[in-house]
């Protein structure tokens, strides 16, 4: 399934490429305002730190929220307390799209990532084209030489990244390039099983002054109050906030 998934956003991707040319998106990159340092923002604290996502379906669970106002429903996660926004772009599976990503930019002060499928540089100078301070890179789906290259080039353009991990070996390779942020993601993207207890045995081979970032299947406080006593700084959280009521389920997270 991360094959097709890689596949189609690499697809979709070279159409807009056909359309807009590398040359015009790196320009249009480099006349962006400076992107928001996402590391300052998901700083550990004494609270966890939610990414609240901007997410209308998933492969696995298919349609979630029509999420009619995008930059709206971000609006709400500013005022609730969410210390950064994830905006999937992925349009085949996910419903998302780069026009999201904008719309989110204009609405809010907090860092915005953009979450799809990245295997092209184009692809991360549209990022920032379109206003995002992070992007999402799946260790998973990148051979090393790539997964670096995407790296030094989201740095490049002031951005960060959330390099997204799924077993120990991941994370070696996630601390090899640099990582500053490493994301956990319960969720196997090859096979959609869930593991809720993975972030819990592989957190401890993340050093301390990188941030922990626990992704997918945060449904309650409960599952909150599991990844934090297992050591994360930071969750991600999709489902949960489109499908209830955004202020009072990260009032509710945030207590924990
Ligand atoms: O909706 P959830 O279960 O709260 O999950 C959010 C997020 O972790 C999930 O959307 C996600 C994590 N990694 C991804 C990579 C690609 C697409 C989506 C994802």
């Amino acid at each position: 399934m991360l094959n097709s998934l890689l596949a189609g956003s690499l697809e979709d991707a070279a159409a807009r490429r056909a359309q807009r040319p590398l040359s015009i998106v790196e320009a249009a990159a480099h006349e962006q305002a400076p992107a928001l340092d996402a590391l300052a923002f998901l700083q550990p604290g004494e609270r966890v730190k939610i990414i609240a996502e901007v997410k209308r379906a998933s492969p696995s669970r298919g349609a979630l929220a029509d999420i009619p106002d995008p930059a709206a429903l971000a609006a709400l996660y500013e005022d609730g307390g969410a210390s950064a926004v994830s905006v999937l772009t992925e349009q085949r599976k996910f419903g998302g799209s780069l026009a999201d990503l904008e719309a989110v930019r204009q609405a809010i002060s907090l860092p915005v990532l953009r979450k799809d499928f990245i295997a092209d540089p184009y692809q991360v100078f549209e990022a920032r084209a379109a206003g995002a301070d992070m992007v999402l890179l799946i260790v998973a789906a990148l051979e090393q030489p790539l997964l670096q290259e995407l790296y030094a080039l989201i740095r490049e353009l002031g951005m960060a990244a959330l390099v997204e991990t799924h077993d120990a070996d991941e994370v070696s390779r996630a601390l090899d390039i640099g990582a500053s942020i490493v994301g956990v993601n319960a969720r196997n993207l090859s096979t959609f099983e869930l593991d809720r207890d993975l972030f819990g045995r592989i957190a401890d081979q993340i050093p301390s002054g990188v941030v922990r970032v626990a992704e997918s299947a945060v449904h309650s406080a409960d599952d909150v109050a599991h990844y934090r006593r297992d050591g994360a700084d930071a969750v991600l959280v999709g489902e949960a906030l489109v499908t209830g009521d955004p202020l009072a389920t990260l009032a509710h997270f945030l207590a924990v």
